[in-house]
């Protein structure tokens, strides 16, 4: 069985407050992109899990969410591995790593989805995204992916219209990794006194978000609105310390044809909006000249409205 395992981009990433278990309370607005991950599993008559990948920055030790997840359907349905055996996984990774893309992320979501189907579970989108908040915050979104709203630590869905074909440049500086746990952690030391520090409290929570107006936009299918109130509180302490990244943000921004650019999650991809995918395709060479392959991973991507998918 292959599956595609779409990456993902924050159009809207809002810090709200501390929570009890140490997480932080989130507004997101999280979107599929048609850059992706391909899986391939096979049953295997031994009940172990392996996992393959030539990647020299993905690890194929316990520590892949691939090898977290196969072993949570394993633990959790153990009358299926008795009677299907264990799994083989291949992962072709094309998403960039520790990007702030959710690759790992939506690889996981990719062999629960897999799994269910190999061992015919017949589990409910809500169970599959259920099992994939206990593997990661971006997990569940990534199950079903398109344009949704996410709250709580990320896990929390609410689908919007899907918005496909709003054609992207995304770029990442092969050298840079980001530690999402770093970027969550500086940002509470820094601003962590002006956010909510009791996240129950309904009313401040109402007031303290400011998504409306992109979610507005998201409605109303206004690409340029939306690319206008794209927002990223976590750029707040990314951009300071990785001045490359604030470099790519502003070479993005200058290109004619560019509607709106940020930085994707924890960083360091740098994304921009474009009008058309010819515009697209003009920023990409542009940048190319700028900036070399061996130093920037650049694509050329555009919106999607699912998530995870079987290859048929
Ligand atoms: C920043 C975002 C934005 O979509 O994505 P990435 O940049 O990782 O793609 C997410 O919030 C990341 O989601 P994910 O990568 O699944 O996070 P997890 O594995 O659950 O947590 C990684 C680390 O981030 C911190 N974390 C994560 C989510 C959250 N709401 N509050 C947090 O403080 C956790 O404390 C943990 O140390
Ligand atoms: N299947 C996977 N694909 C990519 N990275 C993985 C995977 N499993 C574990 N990792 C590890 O997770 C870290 C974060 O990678 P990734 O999920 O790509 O980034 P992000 O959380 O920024 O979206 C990497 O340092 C990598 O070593």
């Amino acid at each position: 069985m292959k599956l595609i395992a779409p990456a993902k981009i924050n159009l809207y990433l809002e810090i709200i407050g501390n929570r009890p278990d140490g997480y932080h309370e989130l507004v997101m607005i999280l979107q599929s992109i048609d850059l992706a991950d391909e899986i391939e599993l096979h049953s295997i008559s031994d009940e172990t899990i392996r996992v393959h990948c030539s990647h020299p920055q993905v690890p194929t030790d316990k520590s892949n969410l691939i090898y977290r997840a196969a072993e949570l359907m394993a633990t959790k349905f153990p009358q299926a591995l008795a009677k299907h055996g264990g799994v083989e996984i291949t992962l072709n990774k094309h998403i960039p790593v520790a990007a702030g893309l959710a690759g790992g992320s939506t690889n996981a979501a990719a062999v629960l989805v897999g799994i269910d189907l190999l061992w015919n579970l017949g589990l409910t989108q809500t169970e599959l995204e259920d099992l994939g908040a206990i593997l990661g915050s971006d997990v569940p979104f990534c199950v079903a992916g398109g344009t949704v709203i996410a709250t709580g630590r990320g896990e929390q869905l609410s689908p919007l219209p899907s918005l496909d074909h709003i054609y992207i440049v995304l770029g990442k500086y092969r050298s840079l990794e980001v530690s999402t746990a770093w970027a969550y952690t500086t940002y509470r030391q820094e601003f962590g006194s002006t956010y909510l520090q009791d996240t129950n409290d309904l009313a401040a929570r109402a007031a303290a978000v400011h998504s409306g107006p992109i979610v507005k936009a998201i409605l109303e299918k206004d690409a340029v609105a939306i690319a206008q109130k794209l927002h990223n509180d976590l750029e707040k302490v990314v951009l300071p310390s990785y001045p490359q990244v604030l470099q790519l943000r502003e070479l993005f921004a200058s290109q004619p044809g560019v509607i709106g650019t940020m930085m994707s999650g924890s960083g360091p991809s740098v994304f921009a909006l474009c009008e058309t995918q010819q515009q697209a395709e003009q920023i990409q060479q542009q940048v190319r000249q700028i900036i070399p392959d061996e130093d920037l991973e650049l694509f050329v991507t555009r919106t999607i409205a699912h998530g995870v998918k079987v290859d048929s």
